[in-house]
């Protein structure tokens, strides 16, 4: 089973989600997001390592709260981030050795992701050498003056994608991708931007909304929410489904 490098970057300033906490540190249900975003992929037999990638500016505040438990946690390796979250990814890439064949990037703040939907990624990947997952955009998409606030046009939705991570790529295209990063003018936000100007077409795999980021307080709240609705459903006996994700195991953070 071709072994898989998993990026988890999780150094953001969290500027949208305000409060005094980063949004990787809060605790969801018991567990800080960073953890139960690691504890989907740590595990699983086809990941050789998984680089967590914290801000310096917290790595104090970060061992202090959770060195002690990371010691029971293998295959996970602390990475120093960036001020962009391409540098973020680009230290921990930097780590990957060449015996790697695939590199996942999953943001650190999805942690809904779900066995299923990494799976099926994956296996993109395995197959295309460049696979991420996205759902098609439901609502229509407005383009609005940021001063007035008024519409200035609507956006063509069809064929139209939001991108989500995992991001899975073949490790020599994507280190290629990042020598090259400097040479883009555009605006890099995700990883498969840089594998697309390489001129490599990157597989959509369809994902599941619940594999949302979270960017604001409310995502937050959504995400408890769901939490919640998945431990409900594990305790009323109902099978897992793909769209719901693995329930919660009972070990609190
Ligand atoms: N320099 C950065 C910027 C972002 N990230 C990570 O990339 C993921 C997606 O980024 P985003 O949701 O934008 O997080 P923030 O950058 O923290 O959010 P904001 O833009 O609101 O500050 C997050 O897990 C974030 O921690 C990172 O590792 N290093
Ligand atoms: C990578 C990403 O999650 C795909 O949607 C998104 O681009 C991250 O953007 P952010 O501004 O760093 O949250």
């Amino acid at each position: 089973m071709p072994q898989c490098a998993v990026i988890i970057p999780a150094a953001g300033r969290s500027s949208r989600f305000g409060g005094m906490e980063k949004k990787p540190f809060v605790s969801l249900d018991g567990r800080p997001v960073w953890l139960r975003t690691v504890d989907a992929f740590r595990s699983r037999p086809d990941v050789s390592k998984v680089y967590l990638v914290i801000a310096p500016e917290d790595r104090d505040d970060f061992r202090a709260r959770f060195q002690s438990r990371l010691l029971f946690v293998e295959n996970v390796e602390i990475v120093e981030g960036g001020t962009e979250r391409f540098e973020s990814v680009a230290n921990a890439l930097a780590r990957v050795p060449e015996s790697v064949s695939l590199v996942a990037v999953h943001d650190a703040v999805r942690p809904l992701i779900t066995p299923a939907l990494i799976d099926s990624v994956f296996g993109a990947a395995t197959e295309q050498g460049a696979a991420m997952l996205a759902v098609p955009v439901a609502d229509t998409l407005k383009q609005v003056d940021p001063e007035s606030n008024r519409i200035t046009g609507t956006v063509p939705r069809a064929g139209v994608w939001q991108a989500q991570t995992p991001q899975v790529f073949r490790r020599d295209w994507l280190v290629e991708a990042y020598a090259r990063r400097a040479s883009l003018s555009v605006p890099i936000t995700d990883d498969a931007q840089l594998i697309e100007a390489l001129g490599h077409s990157v597989v959509v795999v369809p994902s599941a909304p619940v594999n949302f980021k979270i960017t604001t307080k409310d995502d937050m709240e959504l995400a408890d929410a769901v939490l919640k609705a998945r431990t409900a459903a594990k305790s009323a006996g109902e099978p897992e489904g793909p769209r719901w994700g693995a329930f919660d195991d009972d070990a609190k953070w």
